[in-house]
């Protein structure tokens, strides 16, 4: 579990340059020439564009930035546990490029102001770091890194449980193995109790 605090997450933002979709055509294309396809056939005549299409989707997150998704911030006076649950989230493993799938949990206290954010937002933070090439503990980490810098709240816990298709269909092929991450910081990292309790609301155990 980590424990770290946030901060510099923003610092190490990769730069906004967007997808360079004719780029992705022409490497789709040598791609498809290396194992040994026509990529002028007709199936796999239009693949180029619809790989770079898709990928503009898939990699949306690298030109999007944190701050700019958790944007509402309203002073509702609670400051208790706020937990969203089960959202579902796809990425991309940086090792192979192929998708890993699953459910991201986020939790957090707000600060004594009572500072809370809308609940969507927190869904669409996980969109932008998921959608860019990832390992599953970084994709935890920032998304707690990135609610602690804007929320400033007492605490957040982040659990991502997910499935890595480059271990279900390739290399060591193991269906149905679940990767579960997750990253605690403020109360959450200070206090058992407070971790435990939001541990049994996520997944019903303590
Ligand atoms: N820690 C971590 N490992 C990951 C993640 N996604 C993929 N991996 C692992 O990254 C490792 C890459 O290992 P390598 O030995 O370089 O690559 P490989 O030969 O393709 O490895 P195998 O998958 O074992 O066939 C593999 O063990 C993957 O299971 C992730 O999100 N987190
Ligand atoms: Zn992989």
């Amino acid at each position: 579990m980590s424990t770290g605090a946030g901060g510099d997450v923003f610092a190490t933002e990769p730069p906004v340059t967007g997808v360079d979709q004719p780029r992705i055509e022409k490497a789709v294309r040598e791609i498809l020439l290396a194992i040994g396809e026509d990529p002028d056939r007709d199936g796999l005549v239009d693949t180029p564009a619809r790989v770079a299409r898709a990928y503009q989707e898939q990699f949306a997150g690298l030109s999007q930035r944190p701050e700019e998704v958790l944007t509402t911030v309203f002073e509702a006076g609670h400051d208790e546990m706020v937990l969203v649950k089960d959202i579902e989230m796809f990425s991309t493993c940086e090792h192979h490029l192929v998708p890993f799938y699953g459910s991201a949990h986020i939790g957090y206290i707000p600060n004594t102001q009572g500072q809370i954010t809308g609940l969507s937002k927190l869904a669409r933070l996980v969109d932008v770091y998921a959608r860019r090439p990832q390992v599953q503990e970084r994709l935890t980490t920032e998304i707690a890194d990135a609610v602690m810098g804007i929320l400033d709240p007492r605490g957040v816990i982040v659990v991502i449980e997910a499935e890595h298709l480059c271990m279900t269909m390739r290399g060591v092929r193991k269906p149905g193995a679940k990767t579960v991450t997750s990253a605690v910081r403020g109360v959450f990292a200070k206090r058992d109790r407070t971790r435990a309790e939001a541990m049994s609301l996520i997944i019903g155990r303590s």
